[in-house]
């Protein structure tokens, strides 16, 4: 349906969908959606097993492991071949069914924070505009669009005001495209997506609104067609996160375990030749080496990883779900939560309620003055009128309300509705006499004033008074007006120019309730806050203070310069920081950098912590111009924040950067990511998505508008900003057990490995059957799922908790040599103890006492090196100790049994049991003082 239509006029249009301007009745609406099913996109029906199952193929580890499955069964070594594929499918289908498991337990969730569209119906009350479902729009509806709706639909334009659309879901383009209700359309060069009459669903309104006919719905939208044509680009086109026009950047998540995951690749992949090298030339082994070297790889191999990532992640986030309204929409999210060191927020709707009252009304001389109340909700009267808005915005709602029936005494001539980039919104009335219009245009201070005819002096005095009003909390908006001749055609920008500065409104806009404690539990968490908003600098400074924030900095994004020499110099500009670790000397005067590591951008008591200043304008004209910055109040040593049992952190000062652009937001938070930050963004409106995309992961509260929220990956379902603290919390929990996995799980295996391969060398047999091997892997792979269940010591809920790929690599390579030289001296105390035994001579003996050996091993690494939690701690053993039991036992009792004598093991004598439990000693001492000595110098 949506081709032929698409092309013709307004009217070739409607009549093609046999609809009218006034849109379909009840009736005919209920008929077409029993014809044309539900608006929801092939996405978001469950996917079967079959293909959860085949998903997990596609992780590296198991796919490298099925090569190697693969390499066995072509040498005919079925055994091994048997074992590894049955390794691969026991993790394939433990992944899909954490994958499924964590799907259903939100998908309720989901419902609450479902969206709606504005639709013109004609039912027995007469024709109305009412919210529905998304999922009940049909083509024909004609619906209503403001700014931060999401498109629900494709749609063709019947009327529009000032409209422009994020595409980016669609195109990767960040920036918007403007559309307009073009009568007869001709084709455009830049394809469908460039015609300017056409709007589709993904995309989301940036500023302006419109009036459309939906031309489809559900799968025969384009976005559903790309769906058809492959779930897999379709997925990746609207997860586009990049905030511009080059491919989406990884996650904190992807990047780490990428990071890892490739390093263990290579090494994997690297082992079978090296192992079979090794064999000819020291042994004058062959080919009959290669599974032995197959299975030294797989042993290797962390194969359960995506297994315990999935179900890590699953169950923090189904808790989170359940028990705190927090719905994550992209699984890894809640990693990068975990490792969060910097939070931007947005001020307005997220700090604060966004519920305006209107408090005064002032002339330019700072006198009360009711005419610009007036002259405001005239304004805003008309801009709802005309440009058809949804709903009006919370300023120009508190405006009505204040002013009451203000506007319908004039007729209405044109309106461009507020937009956040140029901060203003203008309504075009006619009179006051005949054959006059009036211009009447609001918005932000600066922006107002850029469009009146004052004097530079005359500016700078109103810019101060602005500031005084703001500097009690207040929010501002400054109105100004211009009669003009009345013509019939449309207005232009030269209309906005020379204009009457009437004075300013002035709002108060409460705090949210739950906000100063959320702040102060994420400080306590070791995350830095900073503002990021449009709003005026001081009224966002006061803000801060009041929510018992320290204003370290506060800046406007129009004096932070456009550098060329990337994002990270933003970062360096506006809070100080360079790459992690590195202090960069500030912009202004007097600004020390203060060098966070990514663990301490709150609690950072690293060197330059206490040198930063609040700044103003030069002048003395606060805040007001683009003056050099001169610090104004050096703020202290960083304040400290109790974090319970007396404990104190210290947090880093709140960074403002005020007056934003959607585009400012993005870049401060790019800047950081590329300063080495791992960075969450929280906001709700439609001049947060670009930021929202650009950061790790993006937080909007429930009632953010829709395209906040489809761009959020995690949604607060309740009325609570404390959730997010939770969210933290639950983040990292996932990620403690998930490094407490890698950590255990690759420096046992490389342990065994480096010591499979020296021993290799020197005996005259394998030190292990392949199968040995194998079994001894799936035992451990069993006991390690206890990670997924695990609590981790809160040491490691302190502190953002990454995966950072080098630390990882420094903490499994000094490990892993420790392990190995546990296992090699465990042989030569009993080479040296017991004289003459078989214990290096007989093979059976000496893989069955490696077998035990190795297994008590891994079970003492898995209690000891897990993240964060001490044996002091003294708590009851939980999941993990059982397991860690578990392993031991079987470790010591699988050679008496006959799956023992099958795999070739068999009864060790007494002696070494006594000189291993002696071996297993020292060995956790030695574990426990690497573990101290590690901790004290990498923290
Ligand atoms: N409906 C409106 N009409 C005219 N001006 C407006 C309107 N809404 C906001 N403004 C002005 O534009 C400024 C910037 O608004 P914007 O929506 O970008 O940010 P904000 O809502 O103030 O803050 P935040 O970024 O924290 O949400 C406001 O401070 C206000 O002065």
């Amino acid at each position: 349906m949506a081709s032929e239509p698409a092309a013709g006029t307004r009217l070739q249009v409607l009549r093609y969908l046999e609809t009218g301007p006034r849109g379909l009745t009840d009736a005919e609406a209920a008929a077409r959606l029993a014809e044309a099913g539900e608006n929801t996109l092939p996405e978001l029906r469950t996917p079967s097993w079959a293909r959860r199952c085949a998903r997990g193929l596609r992780d590296p580890f198991t796919a490298v492991l099925l090569v190697l499955g693969l390499v066995s069964a072509a040498v005919a070594s079925w055994g091994t071949a048997a074992v590894i594929l049955a390794l691969v499918a026991v993790s394939c289908v433990l992944r899909a069914s954490g994958e499924h498991r964590a799907d259903r337990s939100m998908a309720a969730l989901r419902g609450l924070v479902a969206g709606t569209a504005t639709v013109l119906r004609r039912g027995e009350g007469g024709q109305a505009a009412r919210e529905i479902p998304v999922t009940e729009l049909v083509p024909g509806d004609v619906i209503r669009l403001g700014s931060g709706d999401l498109v629900p639909a494709d749609v063709r334009l019947l009327r529009s005001r000032g409209l422009t659309v994020h595409q980016a879901a669609l195109t990767g383009e960040s920036t918007p495209v403007a559309k307009s209700a073009t009568e007869t359309p001709g084709a455009s060069a830049d394809g469908p997506f460039g015609e300017p009459h056409l709007c589709y669903q993904g995309s989301g309104v940036a500023t302006g609104s419109a009036t459309a006919v939906v031309l489809a719905t559900g799968p025969r939208t384009r976005l559903g067609a790309a769906y058809d044509a492959g779930p897999r680009a379709a997925r990746r086109t609207r997860a586009g996160r990049s905030g511009g026009t080059a491919p989406p950047e990884a996650s904190s998540f992807d990047r780490s375990v990428h990071g890892i995951s490739w390093v263990l690749i290579r090494f994997m992949l690297l082992t079978p030749p090296l192992v079979l090298m090794a064999g000819a030339a020291l042994r004058g082994r062959g080919l009959e080496t290669l599974p032995f070297a197959v299975a030294v790889a797989v042993g290797l191999t962390p194969e359960m990883l995506p297994v315990i990532v999935t179900t890590c992640l699953a169950r923090g986030a189904a808790l989170l779900a359940r028990r705190h309204d927090v719905i994550v929409k992209r699984l890894p999210a809640l990693h990068d939560l975990g490792a969060v060191d910097v939070l931007c927020v947005d001020k307005t709707g997220t700090l604060t309620q966004d519920r305006p009252v209107v408090v005064r009304s002032l002339g330019p001389a700072g006198h009360d003055d009711p005419d610009v109340l007036r002259w405001a909700a005239v304004g805003a009267w008309w801009s709802l009128q005309l440009a058809e808005l949804p709903a009006p915005d919370a300023l120009d709602e508190a405006l009505l309300r204040a002013a009451g029936e203000a506007g319908e005494e004039y007729d209405g001539v044109g309106a461009v509705p507020f937009d956040p980039v140029r901060r203003l919104a203008t309504a075009v009335v006619r009179g006051p006499g005949p054959g006059t219009h009036t211009v009447v245009v609001k918005g932000a201070v600066e922006a107002v004033l850029d469009r009146c005819a004052t004097t530079p002096g005359e500016r700078d005095r109103l810019l101060a008074l602005a500031a005084r009003e703001a500097e009690s909390g207040l929010r501002l908006l400054a109105v100004a007006t211009r009669q003009r001749p009345a013509r019939p055609r449309d207005r232009t920008p030269a209309d906005e120019q020379g204009l009457d500065f009437r004075g300013f409104v002035t709002f108060r806009d409460a705090l949210a309730p739950s906000a100063a404690e959320a702040v102060r539990v994420l400080a306590a968490r070791g995350v830095a806050v900073h503002i990021l908003t449009g709003d005026h600098p001081a009224t966002t400074a006061r803000v801060c203070r009041d929510l018992g924030l320290e204003p370290g900095r506060v800046q406007i994004a129009t004096d932070i310069s456009n550098p060329t020499d990337g994002d990270a110099a933003v970062a360096a500009e506006v809070f100080g920081v360079g790459p992690v670790g590195v202090t960069v000397a500030g912009g202004g005067a007097g600004v020390a950098g203060d060098a966070p590591g990514p663990a301490a951008g709150a609690a950072g008591d690293g060197p330059g912590t206490d040198a930063r200043g609040v700044f103003a304008a030069g002048d003395g004209s606060a805040f007001g111009g683009r003056e050099p910055l001169r610090a104004v109040e050096p703020v202290g040593a960083a304040s400290r924040v109790p974090v319970g049992a007396g404990a104190e952190v210290p947090v880093c000062s709140t960074v403002v950067v005020a007056r934003c652009t959607p585009d400012d937001k993005a870049r401060v938070v790019a800047g950081l990511r590329a300063a080495g930050h791992t960075v969450g963004f929280l906001g709700d409106g439609v001049n947060d998505v670009p930021a929202l995309r650009a950061a790790d992961v993006g937080i909007a509260p429930r009632d953010a508008v829709a395209a906040a929220r489809e761009s959020a990956d995690v949604v607060l379902a309740a009325k609570d900003l404390t959730a997010i603290g939770h969210a933290v919390t639950a983040g990292r929990y996932s990620s403690g057990n998930i490094a407490s996995y890698l950590r255990v799980t690759l420096s046992s295996n490389l342990g065994n490995v480096l010591a499979m391969l020296a021993a290799g060398l020197l005996l005259p047999f394998l030190p292990m059957l392949p199968a040995q091997v194998l079994v001894q892997n799936l035992c451990f792979d069993a006991a390690q799922l206890a990670f997924a269940h695990d609590r981790p010591g809160a040491a490691a809920l302190r502190r953002p908790a990454g995966l950072r790929p080098r630390a990882f690599l420094r903490f499994i390579t000094g490990f892993g040599v420790l392990n190995a030289v546990a296992d090699l001296a465990t042989f030569a105390v009993l080479a040296l103890a017991l004289p003459g035994s078989e214990a290096v001579d007989d093979a059976p003996v000496f893989h069955s006492a490696w077998f035990t050996e190795n297994l008590l091993t891994q079970a003492l690494v898995m209690l000891l090196l897990r993240t964060g939690r001490r044996l002091a701690e003294g708590r009851a053993p939980g999941p993990l100790g059982w397991s860690a039991t578990g392993l031991a036992a079987v470790g010591l009792l699988l050679p008496l049994s006959p799956l023992g004598t099958a795999l070739g093991l068999t009864a060790l004598p007494a002696a070494y049991h006594v000189l291993l439990t002696v071996v297993l000693a020292v060995y956790a001492l030695a574990l426990l003082a690497a573990r101290a000595w590690y901790e004290r110098r990498h923290g």
